[in-house]
C-alpha cells in the first residue's frame, strides 16, 4: 500500500519510522512519503492560509497550494488514483469497518489541515474525479489533522496482511467482524501468577480453551456492558446464545 501525506508539519509523522508502521516501511509492505504543503506556496513566505470570506475567527487555508500539491502527488501515478482522505471533526467517523475497508485500497492520500481547514473548493475539484472522504477521529476539537492521520495510518497499516504477527492477529480485535463485533476487550494477564496479593482468574491457569474463551467472552460482554452499553443494543440478538444473556 502507498500512503501520501500533505502537510505543513511533516515532521508530526516520525512516529511513521517506529514501531510496526516503521518494520512494514522498511519490509516494502508500506510505501509511506511526506510532503511540505509551503513547497507550492510560492510567494517569499511561502503563505498557506488567508482570512475567511463572510468574516469569522481563524484563517482557512488558500486553496492554489493545496490544488498544486495534489496534483503533483495525482501526477506521479497518472494510471491510478488514490482515495483522498480529509481530516475533519466534521466527517463520518473513523470505525474499525472503515479502517478496513481503507485497508484493502492500493493508494491512501491523507490532507491534513491546519487553521480552520481547507478551501472547500479544493475538494469539490477532485471529488468529480477521486474518492474524497471526509472522516473524523471523534467528538473533540483537534487544532489540526496531523494527529488524525496518525491514528488512522496505524489502524489501518496493522491490518495488512504481514504487518501483525499471527500472534497479535488483528481477527480477534474489539470491533472485527465475527465474534467480537461490537465487543469491547476483556482483561489481559500475563506472569507473575500473583502479584501484590492479586491473583490470576483461576479459568485462565486451567488449560481449558473451551472455558478461557467462554470467560473471555463473558468479561467481553461485562466491559462492554459496563463502558458502551449502545454497542450492546447494536449487538444481533440472533448472536447472542443463552449465557450471554446472563450476564
Ligand atoms: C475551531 N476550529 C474548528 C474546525 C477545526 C479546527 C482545527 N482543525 C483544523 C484542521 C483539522 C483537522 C481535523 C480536526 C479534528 N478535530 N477533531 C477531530 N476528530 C478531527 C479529525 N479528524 C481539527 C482540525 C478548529
Amino acid at each position: 500500500m502507498r500512503i501520501d501525506v500533505i502537510s505543513i508539519f511533516p515532521e508530526y509523522f516520525a512516529p511513521l519510522d517506529v514501531s510496526l508502521i516503521g518494520k512494514a516501511r522498511e519490509r516494502g509492505i508500506l510505501d509511506i512519503r511526506l510532503h511540505q504543503l509551503r513547497d507550492w506556496a510560492h510567494d517569499v513566505h511561502h503563505t498557506v492560509d488567508d482570512t475567511p470570506y463572510g468574516g469569522g475567527p481563524g484563517m482557512v487555508m488558500k486553496p492554489g497550494p493545496w490544488g498544486e500539491a495534489i496534483d503533483a502527488v495525482l501526477a506521479t501515478d497518472p494510471a491510478a488514483q488514490p482515495r483522498i482522505i480529509v481530516p475533519t471533526p466534521s466527517g463520518v467517523p473513523f470505525t474499525q469497518k472503515l479502517a478496513m475497508e481503507y485497508a484493502s485500497e492500493p493508494w491512501l492520500l491523507f490532507t491534513p489541515a491546519r487553521y480552520e481547514g481547507i478551501d472547500s473548493r479544493v475538494m469539490a475539484e477532485y471529488g468529480s474525479r477521486v474518492r474524497v472522504d471526509e472522516v473524523g477521529i471523534g467528538d473533540y476539537v483537534l487544532a489540526g489533522g496531523e494527529v488524525a492521520v496518525l491514528v488512522m495510518v496505524e489502524a489501518v497499516g496493522r491490518l495488512l496482511p504481514g504487518v501483525l504477527g499471527n500472534a497479535n492477529s488483528a481477527v480477534d480485535d474489539s470491533f472485527a467482524p465475527g465474534a467480537m463485533e461490537n465487543l469491547l476487550e476483556g482483561p489481559v494477564y500475563t506472569k507473575p501468577p500473583e502479584w501484590r496479593g492479586h491473583e490470576v482468574p483461576e479459568i485462565l491457569l486451567s488449560g481449558h480453551h473451551g472455558k478461557v474463551a467462554r470467560w473471555r467472552r463473558d468479561e467481553a460482554l461485562r466491559r462492554t456492558a459496563k463502558n458502551r452499553p449502545e454497542l450492546l443494543a447494536a449487538l444481533d440478538p440472533e448472536g447472542l446464545d443463552k449465557q450471554d444473556r446472563q450476564i
